[in-house]
């Protein structure tokens, strides 16, 4: 039971709020303009110390006040329960903190709750450029292997040494080469993480999505950055001119992507926007299946927001189907309550939430 606790004040338009959320399904259902993304964002803040609608906090933070504070009990696997607070003022960076010591790293507030959102924008994951791709499948490789976190650091600062040499221009090759070691290393450390997770991910990402969709002909395939037959360390050699032309390093671990394909073509190209929807949650159910097989430290929370938008109902009970399946906590905001009705087993414990003008409350059941 991940979320046991959940209290937010001063975020958007939501009165102080203090929820005790269902171990499975919470249901937050309102008027359009009425609040229900906003819970979601509060959340979102807990575990990514970070909005999913903005990129600065500053308009999380509700008009005329001065901060916003989200406060959540989480409960581990192990037993223990964290007590987990994020504020952010108006004038200071945000702080974050975990059982009363202040967190430093984000990396510690991601572990120990971690999120997946599917919202309108999650379409954006095959459309979007390779960097939201490459987001998803690191979010996956972070939780199930310790080791992707320091490889990927080490990644981040042998680039960035690397491109600020290549940007002064008229450099001796040999003035890279400390750099590129590193590189090197930590590129096809995390390339051989990447490949192990998406080989484990591929099968229940086709199970899943067989569930949801029969798109049979569609493909899944990973791209490492750089030339399948070559070692990192030769392409970095062939392409040190015009490295230096640009300024920047083509080739690499920064450079890797997830291609989806139906038919051959451009998966983007040819499904429609439910498809595509339904196939992003594929991807994004995937995850929270092998997090569970790999006995992570925590089980992942899934933010749905407006699922039953360009769903038919067929559709729709699939899903709710296989999120209800996966045992995982699971927020989902609904215009109307109704559109979700009857898509629960009796013993799955449900909890509703009404958002009318910022305020929530918990209503009692009301399917009969
Ligand atoms: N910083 C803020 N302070 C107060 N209110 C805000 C702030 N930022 C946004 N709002 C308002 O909060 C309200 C809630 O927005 P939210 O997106 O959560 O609604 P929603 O219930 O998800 O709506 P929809 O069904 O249309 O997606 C909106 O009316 C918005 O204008």
């Amino acid at each position: 039971m991940p979320l046991k606790r959940l209290s937010v004040t001063g975020v958007r338009n939501l009165q102080p709020v203090t929820l005790h959320p269902s171990p499975r399904i919470n249901l937050i259902h309102g008027a359009n303009g009425s609040g229900k993304t906003s819970l979601l964002e509060a959340i979102h803040l807990l575990g990514l110390a970070r909005s999913f609608r903005s990129t600065r906090l500053q308009p999380v933070i509700r008009y005329g006040e001065q901060a916003c504070t989200v406060f959540g009990e989480i409960a581990q696997r192990s037993g223990v329960t964290n007590s987990v607070g994020i504020t952010r003022s108006k004038e200071a960076d945000y702080q974050i903190r975990m059982d009363g010591q202040k967190v430093r790293s984000l990396a510690e507030l991601a572990a120990a709750l971690p999120l997946q959102l599917i919202n309108p924008d999650s379409f954006r994951l095959l459309e979007g450029a390779p960097k939201q791709r490459r987001q998803y499948l690191d979010w996956g490789v972070f939780h199930v292997e310790h080791q992707f976190l320091p490889a990927w650091q080490r990644l981040q600062k042998s680039l960035k040494q690397r491109n600020s040499l290549l940007r002064r221009g008229r450099i001796q090759r040999s003035m890279l080469q400390p750099w590129e070691i590193e590189l090197v290393a930590a590129g096809e450390q995390l390339d051989a993480f990447r490949q192990a997770y998406l080989q484990q991910l591929k099968p229940v990402f086709e199970d899943i999505l067989a569930q949801l969709v029969p798109l049979e002909d569609l493909t899944l395939s990973y791209y490492r950055g750089w030339d399948r037959e070559k070692p990192l360390a030769q392409v970095l050699d062939e392409q040190f001119e015009r490295d230096t032309q640009l300024g920047y390093t083509q080739a690499g671990a920064q450079r890797a992507d997830l291609r989806l394909r139906y038919r051959g073509m451009n998966a983007v190209d040819v499904l429609s926007r439910g498809q595509q929807k339904l196939v992003v949650c594929a991807l994004k159910i995937a995850q929270g299946y092998l997090m569970k097989q790999h006995g992570a430290q925590q089980d992942c929370v899934f933010l749905v927001d407006d699922l039953p938008s360009e769903l038919d109902e067929h559709h729709r009970r699939a899903l709710c189907s296989l999120l209800e399946n996966l045992e995982c906590q699971v927020f989902i905001s609904c215009v109307e309550l109704a559109t979700l009705r009857e898509c629960w087993k009796t013993d799955t414990p449900v909890s509703m939430f009404h958002v009318e003008h910022g305020h929530i409350v918990q209503t009692e059941d009301v399917w009969e």
